[in-house]
């Protein structure tokens, strides 16, 4: 059986005496991707708190904590979670925080969330969104400056067991950059971002802080615009793809449409990104895509963001992608059943 552990706020408390500012985050969404976050922010010396959709699930997190599951062990963490429904009505009686991680999926930034946002923001809150695809960095511009604006992309795992609990499917890298233009020469990290890098280290991620994100956003977005339509449609997991002739040319007619967007709009693609996206069908043989997940468990998923998003683009560089353009189609009519 595994063993179970609990970490308490009582441990965390005294391991913060000496320290003059711990960094405070806090993280909107808990779900797969906040759950592990917040889990292993938890454990150090930085505060953390989880914003919830639902009250159910704040008051779950809030009486048993998060549980972390994985083959070796269970380990319990303790974190505080506020529903976005009751704080959004009393958001003064919350922390101000350093840092809001935004951990929603893309067809959750609606307007109405990011009204909810300012609520949870001070003026010197800094916002990371983790989306995978493009599209909601330009609609958190509309109410936020570039300068506290940054992406992170990531290529950790993580798999929501239930509303209190998730497994770390695998380890990753993740990059953090400023929104705002950086030259590759001239740039300065400032104290609070090398603060964050250095807690989410001793969190247990690999963590870079990136000058070109919005290179490091499309490169991986050409990726998923290659692995999560084609294992969604197939049913099949990642390691899949490799395993036929056929889906291999399929992947790369993805991979050559998708890299004649990019250049249109003046990214710079890395010169081993097939070679990346094959390592990345590899390290995650026996993981089914996100896309898949949502296709199987009856959701929409973030094709809108990803291929869809590539061929707004290609629509407005004059290209055609007409393989793209089938696979979108064919994703819609599996989340229209
Ligand atoms: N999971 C992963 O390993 C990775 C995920 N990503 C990206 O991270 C993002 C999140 O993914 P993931 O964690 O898997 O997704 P999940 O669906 O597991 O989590 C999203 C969470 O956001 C919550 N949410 C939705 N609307 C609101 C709201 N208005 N207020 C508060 N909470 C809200 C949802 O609550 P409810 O379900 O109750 O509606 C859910 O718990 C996606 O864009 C994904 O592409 C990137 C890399 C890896
Ligand atoms: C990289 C990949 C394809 C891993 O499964 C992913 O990001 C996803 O499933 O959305």
């Amino acid at each position: 059986m595994a063993k179970v552990f609990f970490m308490c706020k009582y441990a965390i408390l005294k391991k913060r005496e000496n320290e003059v500012h711990p960094v405070r985050i806090r993280i909107v969404g808990a779900g797969a991707l906040g759950l592990l976050f917040a889990s292993k922010i938890a454990a150090t010396a930085a505060i953390v708190d989880l914003i919830t959709h639902t009250q159910e699930q704040s008051d779950l997190l809030t009486a048993k904590g998060i549980l972390a599951v994985s083959s070796q062990e269970e380990i319990v963490y303790s974190v505080d979670a506020f529903s976005m429904h009751t704080i959004t009505g009393a958001a003064e009686l919350l922390e101000p925080v350093d840092w809001l991680f935004l951990m929603v999926k893309q067809k959750d930034i609606t307007a109405a969330l990011l009204q909810q946002l300012l609520l949870l923001v001070t003026p010197t809150t800094r916002i990371v969104c983790f989306q995978n695809g493009i599209g909601h960095m330009e609609l958190l511009k509309q109410h936020f400056s570039n300068d506290r604006l940054y992406a992170a992309i990531t290529t950790e795992g993580a798999l929501k067991l239930s509303a209190a609990s998730f497994r770390h499917s695998g380890h990753g890298t993740t990059w953090i950059g400023r929104l705002e233009n950086m030259s590759s020469d001239s740039v300065e990290w400032d104290e609070a971002e090398i603060i964050l890098q250095t807690m989410l280290i001793e969190a247990g991620f690999n963590v870079f802080l990136s000058k070109k994100i919005i290179s490091n956003i499309w490169n991986k977005l050409l990726i998923n615009a290659v692995i999560n339509p084609l294992t969604a449609i197939l049913q099949i997991k990642n390691g899949a793809l490799l395993e036929s002739l056929y889906i291999k040319d399929l992947m790369s007619v993805l991979f050559e449409e998708g890299c004649l967007v990019a250049r249109a709009a003046n990214i710079t693609i890395a010169d081993n990104l097939w070679e990346q996206l094959i390592h990345v069908c590899e390290k995650t043989a026996e993981n089914q895509s996100s896309m898949l997940k949502d296709i199987l468990e009856g959701r929409t998923t973030e094709i809108d963001w990803i291929n869809g998003a590539l061929i707004q683009y290609a629509n407005q560089y004059k290209l055609a992608l007409p393989t793209h353009q089938a696979f979108y189609k064919m994703i819609k009519h599996l989340e229209s059943r």
